[in-house]
């Protein structure tokens, strides 16, 4: 029978998948860093629009898994998130396509522009609190991000910072990154909670964003310099945290700390952190 004169289905013209981008339609351009999961490039997406195109490995990620949440991240819109635009799953290796800042990862333009950014503490408060309100959406949305860290965020035009790669941790096949006894493992960044029983909540993510601010506020020092693992472990455990850095103030130290209580359920949300940092940002102007 001709298609004239079939019923059209009623789910016509939905079934495509919008988090699917077409191969052809992403131009792939320059190399912006690998690591062992894979090359990431700048992408233009049809015709004009910059990406970031992440060509994962094979092995490195469980890719099912992960094209299927790929539907709810790309329904998680905030200006202080990187866009995730969508996947191409239809060939090997999949590539993970988002919005493009073109300044690079937070810790390396902390560490590359450390002399011009040292002494403006309202620029390095403006740069925590733009993560902490990306923050308090995912925590609305009862996202967790589960690896928040300076280089898991990234620098756009006019100093603009969006968190990046929130819950791609759980998709990660390498059990060196995902277990907390692993040599990938996050440990600098973990609470007491995750390095014992890895009990993710977006009160870990809170105790993240408290060495986040620590990274910041150091213009890009390795916390705890060059302890290892173990040695950082026995600290944490035993309630012993980072010290002040010398740029940072009192009352911004004094919001660090609070990051850093030893039970989740002692530290603020994100919701919470957003409000204390505006109020101590009214003080420094
Ligand atoms: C003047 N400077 C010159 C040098 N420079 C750059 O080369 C530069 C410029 C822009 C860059 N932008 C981006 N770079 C990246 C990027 C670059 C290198 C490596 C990565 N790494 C990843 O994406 C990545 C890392 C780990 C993982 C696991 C699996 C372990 C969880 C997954 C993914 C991302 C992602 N982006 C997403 C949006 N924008 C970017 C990155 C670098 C910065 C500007």
């Amino acid at each position: 029978s001709s298609p004239c004169d079939r019923p059209v289905p009623p789910t016509a013209g939905l079934s495509h998948d919008k988090w699917e981008i077409h191969p052809s339609e992403l131009m792939l351009l320059e190399e912006l860093g690998s690591g062992q999961f894979g090359v990431v490039r700048r992408g233009k997406w049809r015709g004009s629009i910059d990406t970031a195109v992440k060509m994962m490995k094979g092995g490195t990620m469980s890719e099912d898994d992960f094209i299927e949440e790929a539907k709810v991240m790309t329904k998680l819109q905030h200006q202080n998130l990187v866009q995730l635009y969508g996947v191409c799953s239809k060939h090997r290796p999949i590539y993970i396509v988002t919005e493009y800042m073109k300044h690079g990862s937070l810790l390396n333009y902390l560490r590359r522009h450390e002399t011009s950014l040292i002494g403006n503490m309202g620029l390095l408060l403006d740069m925590c609190i733009q993560v902490c309100k990306g923050m308090s959406y995912l925590e609305r949305h009862n996202y967790i991000h589960r690896d928040l860290a300076a280089r898991n965020c990234l620098v756009g035009s006019e100093n603009v910072v969006k968190v990046a790669d929130f819950g791609l941790a759980r998709y990660v096949l390498d059990d060196q990154y995902t277990s907390s006894g692993g040599t990938k493992f996050p440990i600098k960044w973990a609470p007491p909670e995750v390095l014992n029983y890895t009990r993710f909540s977006s009160k870990s993510d809170v105790w993240a964003y408290g060495v986040l601010m620590w990274e910041v506020f150091t213009c890009g020092k390795m916390p705890y310099g060059r302890l290892k693992n173990t040695e950082v472990v026995e600290r944490v455990q035993r309630g012993i945290i980072l010290e002040r850095p010398k740029a940072c103030a009192k009352e911004i130290y004094d919001v660090m700390k609070e990051c850093w209580a030893h039970g989740p359920e002692d530290r603020p949300g994100f919701r919470i952190l957003k409000d204390q940092l505006a109020l101590v940002a009214q003080g420094l102007t």
